[in-house]
Formats: C-alpha cells, structure tokens, sequence
C-alpha cells in the first residue's frame, strides 16, 4: 500500500486524514504512529500558510521524503477572526480543546444568532525534497451554536454548526463531516496530486 507522512500530532485530524487517504488507496501515517520521537515543530508563522509550511517542510527535512501538513483553524465574524491560527491554544497552555470551547462561548455572550457566524479553515502543504512546497485552502461555512452539543470530531466541533445542517459538527456522523469539511475542500484540491503519488 502507498504511503504519506502526516505531519500531525493531532489525533483527530490524523483519525479523519486515515479515512480520506483510505479511498485512494493511500495509507496515512501521522507522527504519533513513527517510532522515533519526532521533536514539536514549533508554530511561530502569522497564516495558515506559514504554520503549515513549518510543519511540512520540517518534518520532510527530517525524513527527506514526503510530507503533508494541515494548519487549520476556527474564525469567528463578531470576534475579527479569532481564534484563527491560534486555535488550538486560545485559552492557553496546554492544548485544552473544552476549555477553548468556554472561552469562545463566553466571548459570544452577547451576540445573537444572525451575527454568530463563522468558518473552520484549512491550509494543506505537501513538501518534496527538492520542489518547491505547494498549498490548498478549504473552508467550511457556519455558525457557533449557544451551547455545546455532540461527541464526534475534535476541537470546537460540538460548537460549530455547518451551513445547511441544524446540528453540530459533532452531532453529525463523521462520515457527513468529511464530505463537507475545511479539511475535505483542501483535500479535493489535491487530487490529482494524490492520485500520482508513488
Ligand atoms: O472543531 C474542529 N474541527 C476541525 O475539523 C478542526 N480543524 C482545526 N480545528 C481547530 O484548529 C486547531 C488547529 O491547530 P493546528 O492546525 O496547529 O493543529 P494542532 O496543533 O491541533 O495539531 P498539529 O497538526 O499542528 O500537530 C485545532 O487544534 C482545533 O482547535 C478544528 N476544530
Ligand atoms: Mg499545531
């Protein structure tokens, strides 16, 4: 079976990255999976872009194969983007995806629904040795619910509500998710790509 290295230590983007590669015959494989202990790249870029050009690229100089990295994000209108790239660590050290999800709850007090709007975005970066690092950008249109509900996904999913659908993220199946994802509009862009990976 062909394979990818994932630059994530995210499990649950490396959980829905397996079942997107599964499909074209591709296994996977994150940095939580690799027998050595591969060092955290540290996320210090001011775009998506950036960040997951540090991570792509980093890990490939590492390896010297390969290497696909994901930076992604929630932006919030009525909060001028936030948390954006600082998504994963808005209420702080360490990574706490529930107490990020008060945070933005608390910060959305006072706002009603017609301006609870919002999108997850998602930059992909495929590094090669010796080409240069190539990007695509996936966004998911939506609100943020009044209160937390589901179990599915990670991060702000139990918040989030897709266009279209009356549930959260994480109340939908993952396999719904995945057909309408920031991370699944990235991944489409990218086809041809994968589909000429050795
Ligand atoms: O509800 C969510 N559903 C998603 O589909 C999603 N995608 C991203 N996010 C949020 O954005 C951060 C990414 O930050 P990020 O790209 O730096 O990743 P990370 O630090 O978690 O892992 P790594 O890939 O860097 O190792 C994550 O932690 C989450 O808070 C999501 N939340
Ligand atoms: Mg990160």
């Amino acid at each position: 079976m062909k394979q990818l290295i994932i630059a994530t230590k995210n499990k649950g983007k490396a959980e829905e990255f397996k079942i997107m590669f599964a499909k074209y015959g591709i296994n996977a494989i994150s940095l939580l999976e690799l027998e050595e202990d591969i060092p955290d790249i540290e996320e210090t870029g001011s775009t998506f872009e950036e960040n997951a050009a540090l991570k792509s690229e980093g890990i490939m100089k590492l390896l010297n194969i390969p290497v696909m990295a994901d930076d992604s994000g929630l932006m919030i209108d009525a909060l001028d983007g936030r948390p954006g790239i600082f998504s994963a660590r808005y209420a702080g050290e360490p990574k706490d995806d529930q107490a990020n999800i008060v945070k933005v709850l608390k910060e959305l007090e006072n706002v009603q629904d017609p301006n609870r709007t919002a999108r997850f975005v998602c930059v992909l970066s495929v590094s090669i040795p010796g080409q240069p690092t190539l990007f695509k950008k996936g966004s998911c249109e939506g609100k943020i619910a009044l209160a937390e509900s589901g179990s599915h996904g990670f991060g702000y999913d139990p918040i989030f509500i897709p266009e279209g659908y009356e549930q959260t993220m994480a109340e939908l199946e993952p396999n719904i998710k995945n057909k309408i994802s920031h991370r699944y509009h990235a991944m489409v862009q990218l086809e041809e790509w994968i589909q000429n990976l050795s």
